[in-house]
């Protein structure tokens, strides 16, 4: 479970980009975060993956208190939580399957970085997940010959196997097809249902939000201004965002 409390974030010469943004996540919940352009999202984001620092706030996962531990808790974060950008980043020269059992550079021991020595029980495990994001057939192909949905869908089995039990994703459908966008969400959206992950993700185009996620929250100007379940949502709600 995360929860946020009254995080704010501002940048040098104190601009506020974010400002007293609260809200919990349920494990296994899929939350869908909405909002303009220059609204805060990817800010949000990059706070929650602790990849900015922030102003003021709490921030508490699975009960613990992130900032009171120290480095124990951001350790936990980086371990637990993984940030997955808009255009995810593979090695070109690498097979999808290797991309998935070596690719996250920040989470491989350089040693088997520089070997390429795989343990049997890891590689059937990326297997399994290449499987499980319904690439089996692409396991083999190299980093750089996978369409952007695919990339997308290795990135996030590059994250599970690595241990994430939450995923912080930056508009993981942008530039895809409908197909393509509609099958990376449902990945998703069994990933949480059937193995307990969480998904906090910007879906900002189109109702893929209001489709797929358990609840939105919508940012307006750096201000939480919507936190309604995943449905339809009203024209009036649409207008604060
Ligand atoms: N490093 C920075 N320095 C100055 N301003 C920044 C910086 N990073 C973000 N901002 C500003 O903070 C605001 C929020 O940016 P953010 O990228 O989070 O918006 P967003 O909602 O993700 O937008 P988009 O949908 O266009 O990606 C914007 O006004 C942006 O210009």
């Amino acid at each position: 479970m995360i929860r946020v409390t009254k995080l704010s974030k501002q940048l040098p010469g104190k601009v506020n980009i974010l400002s007293d943004i609260s809200f919990e996540v349920g494990a296994g919940e899929f939350v869908a975060i909405k909002g303009a352009s220059g609204s805060g999202k990817s800010m949000l984001l990059r706070c929650l993956a602790l990849r900015e620092p922030w102003s003021y706030g709490d921030y508490e996962v699975d009960g613990v208190s992130i900032f009171k531990k120290g480095f124990t808790g951001k350790l936990k974060v980086r371990r637990e939580i993984a940030y997955l950008e808009e255009k995810p980043e593979l090695l070109p020269n690498k097979t999808a399957l290797k991309n998935v059992l070596i690719g996250a550079r920040h989470q491989t021991p350089i040693w088997r970085r520089v070997t390429g020595m795989i343990r049997n029980d890891d590689y059937m495990g990326a297997m399994d997940m290449v499987e499980k994001m319904g690439l089996l057939d692409k396991a083999h192909r190299k980093g750089d010959k996978l369409s952007g949905g695919e990339k997308q869908r290795i990135a996030i089995a590059r994250a599970l196997v690595h241990g994430a039990k939450t995923l912080v994703v930056d508009e993981p459908v942008s530039g895809l097809d409908p197909h393509t966008a509609e099958q990376v969400l449902s990945d998703l959206k069994r990933m949480c249902q059937t193995q307990g992950i969480t998904v906090v993700a910007v879906l900002s185009q189109g109702d893929w939000a209001e489709r797929f996620a358990d609840r939105i929250l919508g940012l307006n100007g750096g201000k939480l201004v919507l936190d309604i379940k995943g449905r339809r949502m009203t024209a009036r709600e649409k207008m604060l965002l």
